[in-house]
């Protein structure tokens, strides 16, 4: 499984997002390239690799020709967005992360979401960060991206709408509806803009600690200001040791009806759930309950989540991760004269089985009104 972490030890912005991009490989002229499907005149990248405090990094640079006095309003730039050349996935994802931006902005002044303006610099500069890091992350295709938590500094930052404190108040209100850890240390000035956390928000899981996975590669992308430690954001990319680290997600119901509880277990099978099944259990006031248990990849977490808390009548969840010991499978199909059977092998150190898929077996049987035992007879004898 492919991992991303952002180490956000000294903050996190847009273009400090596109430099660690860049510097983990993405190819500075595909995102130039990429970017111009936005059909927006007015900016080019500049990929400057260099050293800061003696690390070797990536400094994003985003060149405005545009003269900064485009207002655009959060409904312009989604029409901008959709009306692209871009893939759909780049668009979703471009679209989410800016909606963080704008519904933070919204609620800071008291304004419709569609109205907020992007006051810094007419947008141009967060267009291109926020689109940008979306066709880097769909480039890269991780399977889950972390987070740390954010150093966000400390004091006061001038900006268009004057002197304002930091966290930023934009900021501060994307940190609210995220579920990021946020601390201040050893950075006097913004290290963590709206638009370098409203990315992670989106694209990221907040990890409380360093996950754990095999790191192969480290990208710098370097921020502009020099606050006396490194300024950087440093993206990890790597590997998880176990190909799907698994989860366990539990939660008892004890209002539910029998058709209720048949939609949620065939809706969480659909979603990708490994296994999800029900346990009889008598529960507080000894009233009779079901115990729901789902097995699922930690990277189908959030669906699954999402799942039971809209479609039963829990309050609440648990999951803790397990570690499996899964058979090797693979599968060969042979040809009987009553048709073809799949045959499903399962190997695990000196244990060895070979089983025939039912729905084939069940298939031949219906077809030739053949018993299913004498079907499955004859599948031994050919295996
Ligand atoms: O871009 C927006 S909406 C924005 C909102 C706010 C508020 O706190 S309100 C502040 N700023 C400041 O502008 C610069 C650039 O931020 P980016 O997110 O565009 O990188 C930064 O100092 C922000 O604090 C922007
Ligand atoms: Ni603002």
């Amino acid at each position: 499984m492919k991992v991303l972490y952002f180490d956000c030890f000294s903050g996190i912005s847009g273009d400090m997002v596109l430099g660690a991009f860049i510097d983990l490989g993405i190819d500075p002229n595909f995102l130039e390239s990429e970017l111009k499907k936005l059909k927006l005149e007015g900016f080019r990248i500049k990929a400057e690799k260099t050293l800061k405090k003696g690390i070797n990094g990536t400094r994003c640079h985003v060149i405005l020709e545009e003269d900064g006095h485009h207002h655009r309003h959060f409904g312009d730039i989604k029409q901008i967005i959709v009306d692209s050349d871009l893939s759909d996935e780049i668009k979703i994802t471009a679209l989410a992360i800016f909606k963080r931006v704008a519904v933070a902005e919204a609620k800071v002044h008291n304004v419709p979401v569609d109205r907020v303006h992007f006051h810094e610099v007419g947008a141009l500069d967060s267009i291109v960060d926020i689109v940008g890091a979306a066709i880097c992350y769909h480039a890269l295709k991780p399977d889950i991206v972390y987070g740390s938590k954010i150093n966000v500094g400390s004091g006061w930052v001038r900006c268009a709408h004057g002197l304002l404190p930091v966290p930023a108040p934009a900021t501060a209100e994307i940190l609210c509806a995220s579920n990021f850890e946020m601390y201040s240390k050893a950075i006097d000035g913004e290290s963590a803009t709206p638009t370098g956390v409203a990315i992670l928000a989106e694209l990221g899981t907040y990890s409380p600690t360093t996950p754990s996975f095999i790191p192969e590669k480290t990208g710098y992308g370097f921020g502009g200001k020099d606050f006396g430690v490194l300024n950087a954001l440093r993206i990890i990319q790597g590997r998880k040791s176990q190909p799907h680290e698994t989860m366990v997600v539990e939660t008892n119901v004890d209002d539910m009806t029998g058709e209720m509880a048949g939609y949620v277990l065939e809706s969480l099978m659909e979603k990708g759930a490994l296994d999800a099944f029900y346990t009889p259990v008598y529960m507080k006031k000894n009233r009779p309950g079901i115990h729901l248990t789902v097995l699922c990849k930690e990277v189908d977490l959030p669906v699954i989540e999402d799942l039971i808390l809209r479609e039963t009548s829990t309050l609440g969840i648990r999951k803790y991760p397990v570690t499996r010991v899964c058979m090797d499978r693979h599968f060969k199909k042979i040809n009987t004269p009553l048709g073809d059977v799949t045959i499903k092998i399962s190997d695990y150190g000196t244990i060895h089985r070979e089983t025939p898929e039912y729905e084939d077996i069940r298939r031949i049987a219906k077809d030739t009104g053949v018993s299913l035992w004498e079907v499955l007879e004859m599948v031994e004898k050919l295996k």
